[in-house]
């Protein structure tokens, strides 16, 4: 067995009828549990890469492939649709697009229908998907009474019924508010900490990608620019022509020229680290 949920080796991909390449020559290894954030300008690829996880290409959208992409050690070409959707689960931008159903348990129970789940083994499912995701509250609720926030964690956990090793989300917040955004990371992270899922989700939110993710990929214009943790990547100098923006606490930060301390990238770290330059500053002027 592979210690990687996720491999792009060498990885090359046109649409069909295009002549360019939408992905060029990525190489990355994902290891099972991690937490990443994928972001870059718009057409950079972060959706054909989402979509070449989750077997849309090729098995959707046919076009041009050279290199591989693997699920846990296997070819999504040679793996078919049912294979790949038992391991990859999908949560997209529009949340209102994604739910069918009228109400939250008809939604969760929808996919396990369709895979032709036990209905004792179905109702277990339901149970843990619902608290998983922290809306065990919301089962009777009619869909369409939800708030933003609350669609998208029930595409979650409508994703998370069907017990998928991986979770791609493909900019899930694109529609939400920060409080829904917020929300949704939240629950994405405790997923990936408490149930060992691996999360790949596609994000321009920067804030929340350097809040949340372990590891950062960036991507522009088909390839894969730079990746590492959101501290180191956000150091590197490349990031000021990505058109990518940074956390603001470590915009200030670089601002403040003060190398030899770590970086920060998160609210609570900036705060420190100002609080500790203050500091300094006062010993020197005394
Ligand atoms: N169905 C398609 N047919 C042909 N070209 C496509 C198709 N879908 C996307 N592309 C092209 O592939 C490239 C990558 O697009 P993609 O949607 O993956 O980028 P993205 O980073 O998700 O962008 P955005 O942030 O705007 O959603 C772009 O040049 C886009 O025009």
């Amino acid at each position: 067995m592979t210690e990687y949920a996720l491999e792009f080796r060498s990885y090359s991909y046109g649409y069909p009828g295009s002549g360019g390449k939408a992905l060029k020559n990525i190489n990355l290894k994902i290891k099972k549990g991690t937490f990443v954030g994928l972001t870059g300008p718009t057409g950079a690829g972060k959706t054909t890469f989402i979509k070449s996880v989750n077997g849309i290409i090729p098995h959707f959208e046919g076009g041009t492939i050279t290199g591989d992409v693997q699920l846990q050690g296997l070819d999504t070409r040679t793996l078919n649709t049912a294979q790949i959707s038992r391991l990859v689960g999908t949560v997209f931008d529009d949340p209102e697009a994604q739910i069918v159903c009228l109400d939250v348990e008809q939604e969760l129970a929808f996919g396990l229908e369709n895979l032709g789940v036990a209905p004792e083994e179905m109702e277990q499912r339901i149970h843990t998907a619902l608290n998983q995701t922290g809306i065990a509250h919301l089962r009777t609720r009619s869909t369409r009474s939800l708030s933003g926030g609350q669609k998208q964690r029930l595409a979650i956990a409508a994703a998370l019924a069907l017990r998928p090793e991986v979770l791609v989300l493909d900019e899930p917040t694109s529609e939400l508010d920060p409080m829904g955004s917020k929300e949704v990371f939240q629950v994405l992270k405790h997923l990936n900490l408490q149930h060992g899922i691996t999360v790949v989700v596609a994000e321009q939110k920067i804030e929340l990608l350097a809040a949340y993710c372990e590891e950062l990929v960036l991507l522009k214009e088909g390839e894969m620019v730079l990746s590492g943790k959101p501290r180191e990547v956000f150091g590197r100098q490349e990031m000021k022509h990505l058109g990518v923006g940074l956390p603001e606490v470590t915009e200030l930060a670089l601002r403040l020229k003060a190398h030899s301390r770590e970086l920060p990238v998160q609210l609570e770290e900036g705060l420190q680290y100002c609080c500790d330059l203050l500091a300094q500053q006062r010993r020197v002027a005394l």
